[in-house]
């Protein structure tokens, strides 16, 4: 069922308001602090707001603040104000304010009804729109089109819009954090904060403080209370970066606010609710790590609710070409160079290329190459690749020249030396087969030709 908030001090008007909206959840508040609290628990997407609130309720001034400080909190919040019948000044500055619509009393269930009804329709279509705007921006975010990218991509659709905790796994480079961005961004938390952190790349000793905050006085230095990580996130997503590489003293602790949700400060005393989504990645194997006892367990399996693992950029088979291309696009922009393209002697490297460093290596490579080249097609050697990758565009004339003399020489190594066995054993002519001695110069084996 879908919830109302009524923001209104007369019991009666209330209990009226029940009974006319008998089919949405009411949740009711009689002052603008309680109708603050109500609004951060149920986050309604509707409200009625009764603009002659306590302690003022013969003037807007309260109602008019009200609806100020809900649409601070949440701006989508489609707020009716429901007025005296002579308030039209006030109801006018409220919708200048932002309220979606207003509405005088007396009350009459079926335009109010109806009202509420556009309301709650509004807010759907502006949630598909913010869902297209971000399925848009994913696919500009993650190029690429080889079947196990766009695998990968189907998965984060999928989990995005629920709440549970993935693990993504993959080397190196290969985009976890583009993922998790990918995630927080089609999810409902979308207009919330996204926090990543790297486990890895931050000190044991400040990792605690970094994620759980710290009280003024905790330890020597610290001046102020200072949010974590996990706070800053509340609402939003937090990535937990490297969580292989999280010392396990800091795992119990990270245990206990994935069962319980609340946190404690350093040197706090007071719990702390988040309501935060976790997005965990590592390119270690954990697996292996719960094993050798260097992650706990019970961790594992609260972080991995659902596990997506990135293929290597090797894996990506064509996507190697696109992705490059996009980036040499980017890296005209940012160096203003002119370079246009790839020679076939660097496509054929970097398809054969096994990139241990996935993008980031190939970001990496193409930018000193764009920055250094002074020709138009970026080639193999600019990569720092191996350009020798001719053989496999060999023409077929190529191809069959190279098997025939390979098959001539083992077959006159198997015959002795003797052309007339040579070609008996190829099944072929001896006329035939100095055509083939003549057309491929294998001229060494004329001259120690014995049947003649
Ligand atoms: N599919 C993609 N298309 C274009 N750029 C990408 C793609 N995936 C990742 N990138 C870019 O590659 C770089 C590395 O990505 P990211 O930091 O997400 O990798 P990671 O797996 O988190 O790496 P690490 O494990 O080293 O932290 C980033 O600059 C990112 O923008």
């Amino acid at each position: 069922m879908k919830t109302v908030l009524v923001v209104e001090d007369d019991i009666g008007i209330q209990k009226q308001l029940k009974w006319s909206l008998s089919d949405y959840e009411l949740v009711f508040a009689d002052d603008k602090a309680s109708a603050m609290t109500q609004l951060r628990r149920y986050e309604p997407a509707v409200v009625t707001l009764d603009l002659g609130l306590p302690p003022d309720p013969a003037n807007a001034s309260q109602g008019l603040a009200c609806l100020a400080e809900i649409l601070a909190v949440q701006p989508d919040c489609k707020v009716i104000v429901l007025t005296g019948n002579t308030d039209n000044a006030h109801a006018l500055k409220a919708v200048a304010l932002g309220a979606y619509d207003y509405y005088q009393k007396p009350i009459d269930a079926d335009v109010l009804n109806i009202i509420i009804q556009r309301a709650f329709k509004l807010t759907e279509l502006e949630q598909e729109n913010k869902a297209l705007k971000a399925s848009n921006s994913i696919q500009l975010d993650i190029i690429g089109n080889s079947d196990a990218m766009l695998k990968a991509c189907r998965t984060v659709e999928k989990i995005a819009p629920t709440e549970i905790t993935t693990l993504l796994l993959g080397e190196s480079g290969t985009g976890k954090e583009v993922f998790a961005r990918a995630i927080h961004k089609q999810s409902l938390r979308n207009n919330k904060p996204f926090v990543a952190i790297n486990c890895a790349s931050i000190p044991e000793n400040l990792l605690e403080s970094e994620l759980f905050g710290y009280e003024k006085g905790a330890f020597t230095g610290a001046n102020k209370t200072t949010l974590g990580k996990i706070e800053c996130a509340n609402g939003g997503t937090l990535l937990l970066d490297e969580i292989g590489d999280m010392p396990l003293s800091l795992q119990a602790k990270m245990l206990r606010f994935l069962q319980e949700r609340v946190i404690e400060r350093i040197g706090g005393r007071q719990e702390i609710e988040a309501d935060v989504r976790v997005i965990c990645a590592t390119h270690r194997n954990l697996a292996e790590m719960v094993a050798s006892q260097t992650f706990r367990e019970d961790l594992y399996y609260r972080i991995s609710e659902i596990t997506l693992t990135i293929p290597p950029l090797r894996e990506r088979g064509h996507d190697i070409i696109i992705i490059a291309r996009a980036l040499l696009h980017k890296f005209n922009q940012d160096y203003r160079s002119q370079v246009h393209g790839f020679t076939d002697n660097a496509i054929q490297a970097m398809l054969l290329h096994s990139w241990p460093g996935n993008i980031r290596e190939l970001q990496n490579k193409l930018k000193s190459a764009v920055i250094l080249t002074d020709n138009k097609l970026i080639d193999a050697v600019d990569l720092g690749l191996n350009g020798n990758h001719h053989s496999k565009l060999d023409t077929l004339r190529k191809v069959r020249e190279q098997a025939e003399t390979q098959a001539i020489r083992h077959a006159y190594a198997v015959a002795n030396t003797n052309l007339s066995k040579t070609a008996d054993l190829l099944g072929i002519t001896r006329p035939t087969l100095y055509a083939l001695i003549d057309k491929y110069r294998l001229h060494d084996l004329r001259h120690t030709d014995h049947d003649h």
